[in-house]
C-alpha cells in the first residue's frame, strides 16, 4: 500500500460477551486521547453499554453498518460498534459458559476475517474468547488461531507470544500434552523455526537468533531421558541452519527462557503450549501479547483469557489489549512502508 493512502481501520473483536472483553474494551477507549481515531469494535453494543454501566463509565457507544462509517479522528474515546447478528439479551449471565456467548464470539471473529480478507480492515485485534463456550455453541475450532488459519487457507502458521523481555513460538498449540509430544516431528520443528525467524524479521530484527527448547528434561541428557531431542529436534535445527537461519539447540527447557531473557536469543521455539506460555505469563499478563504468524493479514491478541472469576467486577486490566492494539498499529505502519 502507498504511504500516501490512509490504511483502513483496525478492528477489535469483543470476545466472549460473558467475559472481561467488553469491560477491557470500554476501559481501553477511555485511556485514549480525544484527538485519536475512535475504536472500531466488532461485537454487541448492548453488552458494551452494560459493561460501561457496571463500571459507572460513560463512553459514547455508536453502532455502524460498515467500517467506512468510522470517523477518521477527533473521537478517540468513542466506541463504534459493528453489530454482528441479533443483539444479545441484556441479562446474559456474566462469568458463565453460555452457548449464546460462544456463538456470538465466533460470529465476531468470522466477520472480522471477512473484512480483513477483503481489505476493509487493516488488522484484527482480538479480545478473549472462551473455548468451552465456543465448543458448546458447536464451533469445531479450539481457538482463534485455528479459525483464522483455516479461514485464511493456510497450514503454515504459528502462535507467537511476546512481552518486552521474551518472544516464544510454539511447535504445537491447543493439543493435549500426549498429542503435543506425538506432534513433534522434523516438519513441525522446521516450520516453527522458520516462522520464529520470520516473525523476528517482521519485527525488524535483521539476523534473528533462534533458540530451540528441548522436549525432555535437560534436552534428553544424551538419551538418558528420551531420544526425541537427538533423533528429531537436532536434525531439524541442522536443516534450518542449512537454510541460513541462526538456530541452535535443543537447549534444556528449564534454562533456555532465562538465557533468552538476558539477551542471548531473540526468540525461543517451545515444544508445546505450556512450556512456552508459562515463562511469558509468569512475567505478568499486562505486557504480553499473542501474534498469529503466517496469515495474509495482521492479527494480534491479548495474552489472557476471559477471566470469568472477575468478569463484571470492573477489575480487569486493559493493559494487554492496549499492547495488542499498539502492536497491530505498528505492524500496519510497517506494512504501509514495505
Ligand atoms: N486470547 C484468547 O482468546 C484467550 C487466551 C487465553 C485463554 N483463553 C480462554 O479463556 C478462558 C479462561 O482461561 P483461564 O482461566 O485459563 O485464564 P485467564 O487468563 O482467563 O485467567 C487466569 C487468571 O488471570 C486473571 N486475569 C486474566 N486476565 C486478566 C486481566 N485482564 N486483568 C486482571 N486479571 C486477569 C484471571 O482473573 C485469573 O485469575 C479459557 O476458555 C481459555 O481457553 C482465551
Ligand atoms: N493459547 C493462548 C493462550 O493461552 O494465551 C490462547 O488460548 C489463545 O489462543 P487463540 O489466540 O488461538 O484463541
Amino acid at each position: 500500500m502507498s504511504a500516501l493512502q490512509p490504511a483502513p481501520p483496525i478492528a477489535i473483536t469483543m470476545g466472549d460477551p460473558a467475559g472481561i472483553g467488553p469491560e477491557i474494551i470500554v476501559r481501553l477507549a477511555l485511556t485514549r486521547a480525544p484527538e485519536q481515531a475512535p475504536l472500531l469494535i466488532i461485537g454487541d453494543a448492548t453488552i458494551l453499554r452494560r459493561a460501561a454501566t457496571h463500571m459507572a463509565l460513560r463512553p459514547a457507544i455508536e453502532t455502524i453498518a460498515h467500517p467506512s462509517e468510522l470517523p477518521d479522528s477527533g473521537q478517540g474515546q468513542a466506541l463504534y460498534v459493528l453489530q454482528t447478528g441479533e443483539a444479545l439479551p441484556v441479562d446474559l449471565p456474566i462469568g458463565r459458559v453460555d452457548a449464546r456467548a460462544g456463538a456470538a464470539a465466533y460470529a465476531y471473529v468470522s466477520r472480522a476475517i471477512d473484512l480483513a480478507l477483503s481489505g476493509e480492515i487493516a488488522a484484527i485485534v482480538t479480545a478473549p474468547i472462551n473455548k468451552a463456550a465456543l465448543a458448546l455453541a458447536g464451533v469445531v475450532y479450539p481457538g482463534h488461531t485455528e479459525i483464522l488459519a483455516d479461514r485464511a487457507g493456510t497450514k503454515d502458521f504459528g502462535m507467537m507470544l511476546a512481552n518486552r523481555e521474551l518472544r516464544v513460538m510454539l511447535v504445537s498449540i491447543h493439543l493435549s500434552l500426549r498429542n503435543a509430544i506425538a506432534a513433534v516431528n522434523q516438519e513441525s520443528e522446521l516450520r516453527a523455526i522458520r516462522l520464529a525467524a520470520r516473525a523476528c524479521r517482521d519485527l525488524g530484527i535483521q539476523a534473528p537468533r533462534v533458540a530451540v527448547a528441548g522436549l525432555n528434561p535437560h534436552a534428553g541428557e544424551g538419551g538418558l531421558f528420551g531420544d526425541e531431542d537427538a533423533a528429531i529436534i537436532a536434525p531439524a535445527i541442522e536443516r534450518a541452519r542449512a537454510e541460513g537461519i541462526d538456530a541452535c539447540g535443543p537447549l534444556p527447557g528449564d534454562t533456555v527462557f532465562m538465557n533468552a531473557r538476558r539477551g542471548d536469543f531473540d526468540i525461543v521455539v517451545a515444544q508445546y503450549h505450556d512450556q512456552g506460555l508459562i515463562p511469558i505469563k509468569y512475567l505478568g499478563l499486562d505486557e504480553g501479547i499473542n501474534i498469529t504468524v503466517g496469515l495474509p493479514f495482521i492479527r494480534t491478541s491479548v495474552d489472557h483469557g476471559t477471566a470469568f472469576d472477575i468478569a463484571g467486577q470492573g477489575r480487569a486490566d486493559p493493559a494487554s489489549l492496549a499492547e495488542a492494539l499498539a502492536c497491530a498499529e505498528a505492524m500496519v505502519r510497517a506494512a504501509q512502508h514495505d
